[in-house]
C-alpha cells in the first residue's frame, strides 16, 4: 500500500488536486480520505455552542481515530470514517465504509503536523496558494456549498483560520517531499505525482 498525504492551507485546492491526481486510476485502486470527516464528535454542544469552536486547530480534530484506521487500511482491515456535515459542525451520525487499497491518499489542513500520522506517508505533498486567493476560493465555497455568509467567512477568516493557519498549517510546508503551487491550476504538477504513483505501483 502507498499512503500520501496532500497537505495546505482550505482553498489551496488540495481536493481539486486530488481528484486529478486519481482521474486515471481505477476506483478499486485507491482511497481518498479527508482529515474533515474526523472533526471530533460535538454532540454534547448546542449549535450556537458547536459555532464558536476554533476548526482549524489541531484539537479540534480526532487523530487518535484517524492513526486507528490508517494502521486498520495498513493491516488490510476495513474501517468505518465518520460522516461529516459543515452545515451543522458535527458529525451525522453515519459512518461509511473503506476498504484497503493499493493507493490511500490523506488530505487535509493538519495532516502534516501530526507526527505520527507524517511518519506514515510514503509521499509528502504541500498544495500552496497565496492567502488572498484562498480567501477568495473559500468565500465561494463555504456560501455556496458550506450555509454560510460572507460575515461568517470573515469573521472564522480573522479570529481563528489566519492565526491557525500561520501557527501550524504554513510551518508544515518543510516536511512536503513536494510542494504544488496551485494559484493556477497546476496540469504539470499533478502529472508528476501520478508519474511517481505509477512508477512505484505497478
Ligand atoms: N488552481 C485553482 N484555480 C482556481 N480555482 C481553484 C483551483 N483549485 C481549486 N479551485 C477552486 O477553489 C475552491 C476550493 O478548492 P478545494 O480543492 O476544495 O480546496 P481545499 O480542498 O484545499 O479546501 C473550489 O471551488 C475549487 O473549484
Ligand atoms: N464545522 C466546520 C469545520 C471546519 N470548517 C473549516 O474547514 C476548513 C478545512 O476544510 P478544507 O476543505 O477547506 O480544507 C478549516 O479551515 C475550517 O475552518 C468549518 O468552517 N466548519
Amino acid at each position: 500500500m502507498l499512503i500520501i498525504g496532500i497537505a495546505g492551507g482550505t482553498g489551496s485546492g488540495k481536493t481539486t488536486v486530488v481528484n486529478q491526481i486519481i482521474d486515471e486510476l481505477k476506483n478499486e485502486e485507491v482511497d481518498v480520505i479527508s482529515q474533515d470527516s474526523y472533526y471530533m464528535d460535538t454532540s454534547h454542544l448546542s449549535f450556537e455552542e458547536r459555532k464558536k469552536i476554533n476548526f482549524d486547530h489541531p484539537k479540534s480534530i480526532d487523530f487518535e481515530l484517524l492513526v486507528a484506521h490508517l494502521k486498520d487500511l495498513k493491516a488490510g482491515k476495513n474501517v468505518m470514517q465518520p460522516v461529516y456535515s459543515f452545515k451543522e459542525h458535527n458529525r451525522t451520525g453515519e459512518f461509511i465504509e473503506v476498504h484497503p487499497r493499493k493507493v490511500v491518499i490523506v488530505e487535509g489542513i493538519l495532516i502534516l503536523a501530526h507526527a505520527d500520522i507524517r511518519d506514515m506517508f510514503d509521499i509528502k505533498i504541500y498544495v500552496h496558494a497565496d492567502s488572498d486567493e484562498r480567501l477568495i476560493r473559500r468565500l465561494k465555497r463555504d456560501i455556496a456549498d458550506r450555509g454560510r455568509d460572507l460575515e461568517e467567512v470573515l469573521w472564522r477568516y480573522q479570529t481563528t483560520l489566519k492565526p491557525m493557519h500561520n501557527q501550524f498549517i504554513e510551518p508544515t510546508k518543510e516536511f512536503a517531499d513536494i510542494i504544488i503551487p496551485t494559484n493556477r491550476y497546476n496540469t504539470v504538477a499533478v502529472d508528476i505525482v501520478q508519474t511517481i504513483i505509477k512508477d512505484r505501483l505497478f
